[in-house]
């Protein structure tokens, strides 16, 4: 990657100043009592949660949150935070800035969305926190992760601002004394465009979280409007950035938007491997592969499917020809009315689709419960990109597989190079997979 070092503003030349801690909220205890008449909403919403869940005697608990958030983390289902969990919620709920890696589906938005609603008594018209990221479904998402976590905060308002509807809807919204969110969700071009024409002011902004921080930052476009956007916000708040990836050279990169992070990364690319995920390759020609795709889809068991491809018009296509087969597919892609994409999200998240075609707008972030297998019909162009797709299936240590068609001597590099940093084994797709291996029960 090249030196952006100059684009951005440098903060380590200001002067610094050291994050306010806040005050502790006593109420972990207290909260146990509330918490545990969420239980029966509990049992319903832990469904198939994989075995990762509870295997630390850490408890949400333990950390000094608002009993309404411990009540509602409960009501999620959510027995004991995960490794990353454990790790950056303390930190973060003690004001400090933080830039974490860790592996995808184990929880990362969980900490950001506790966080900040921890840290928020919400003023009426003020925003006090921003969530920026890559895409549009994304940013919806992370919107419903606030509402079920802010189920007992009825006086903290989130909304969710992005391209490809109209403005005049957010401007609105904004210029609203009872609707002013006061944490915005968004894409970096909206929510520019939104502080441009002042319906935005972030001047009373104490959270900043970035998702998927390392391809919003890496595009030079989308840097520069985040940029823009930060520098409308107050010097003194709180940075907080997330990602399953952060090379070497992103990293300084993040932290020119922090103050003295609390960093966690995973250096050791090995540990990025999803371990409940069996991943599998097919060698075959480019003619053959919608034919090898409607073999598997009909020997396979599954729940529900992603299947990846390179551009939107083999996405449009694919998914035309499984649907003349029968199969109950949809797809998603940039060239698309933004209302029908998030129609497709949601009936995909719904279970009322099986089958997802899509464009890597869907390869990071983007949790479906039930995908439990993801398909590479077109390999992506770099190692990164693979972890994120696969790790679509296997979300929070359940079980999943991954199928990536290998039809160019380029496809075997990417391939090569997957295994290779993320030491993980991948083998040629064996005649039969027993279901057990792959579903969770
Ligand atoms: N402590 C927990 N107990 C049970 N389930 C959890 C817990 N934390 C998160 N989850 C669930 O795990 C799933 C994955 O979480 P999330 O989407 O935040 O992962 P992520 O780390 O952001 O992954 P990615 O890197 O792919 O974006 C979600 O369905 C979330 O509700």
């Amino acid at each position: 990657m090249a030196d952006h070092n100059d684009d951005l503003i440098d903060y380590e030349e200001e002067e610094e100043e050291t994050l306010q801690p806040k005050a502790a909220v006593p109420a972990a205890e207290a909260a146990a009592s509330d918490a545990a008449s969420g239980d029966a909403a509990a049992d319903e919403a832990k469904g198939n949660k994989g075995s990762y869940a509870g295997v630390h005697s850490t408890s949400f608990r333990d950390f000094l949150m608002k009993p309404e958030l411990l009540r509602a983390i409960v009501d999620c289902g959510f027995e004991h935070p995960s490794e990353v969990q454990q790790e950056t919620i303390p930190a973060a709920i003690n004001g400090n800035d933080v830039l974490c890696q860790a592996k995808s589906g184990l929880g990362k938005t969980a900490v950001f969305v506790l966080a900040t609603l921890n840290k928020i008594t919400p003023v009426p018209s003020t925003v006090s926190a921003i969530v920026l990221c890559h895409t549009r479904e994304l940013a919806y998402q992370i919107k419903n992760e606030y509402a079920r976590f802010s189920k007992y905060l009825p006086d903290i308002k989130t909304g969710v601002f992005y391209g490809g509807v109209p403005i005049k809807h957010d401007q609105d919204i904004l210029s609203d004394k009872e609707k002013c969110p006061n944490i915005i969700v968004g894409t970096p071009g909206r929510i520019l465009a939104l502080v441009r024409d002042k319906s935005l002011r972030l001047s009373n902004v104490s959270s900043f979280v970035i998702d998927e921080c390392d391809k919003v930052l890496e595009a030079v476009d989308m840097r520069r409007d985040i940029q823009e956007i930060f520098t409308a916000t107050p010097h003194n708040k709180q940075v907080l950035m997330f990602s399953a990836t952060l090379s070497k050279e992103i990293r300084p990169v993040c932290k020119k938007f922090m103050q003295n992070p609390r960093e966690i990364y995973v250096d050791d690319e090995a540990k990025l491997t999803l371990h409940g995920l069996q991943q599998y390759f097919v060698t075959l020609p480019e003619a053959g592969k919608t034919r090898k795709l409607s073999d598997i889809l009909d020997s396979l068991e599954f729940n529900q499917v992603v299947i990846f491809v390179k551009s939107v018009q083999r996405a449009k296509l694919l998914n035309k020809l499984l649907n003349s087969c029968n199969f109950s597919s949809t797809c998603i892609h940039r060239d698309m009315l933004q209302d029908e994409r998030i129609e497709i999200y949601k009936q995909f998240k719904d279970f009322t689709k099986r089958i997802m075609v899509a464009t890597d707008i869907f390869g990071r972030g983007i949790d479906v419960e039930r995908v439990n297998i993801v398909i590479n019909y077109d390999i992506s162009k770099e190692a990164d990109q693979y972890l994120h797709r696969v790790g679509r299936a296997g979300r929070f240590g359940t079980k999943g597989l991954a199928i990536t068609f290998i039809s160019t001597d380029e496809d075997k590099k990417v391939l090569e190079s997957v295994q290779e940093r993320f030491e993980v084994s991948i083998t040629e797709l064996p005649a039969e997979i027993d279901p057990k291996t792959y579903m969770t029960s």
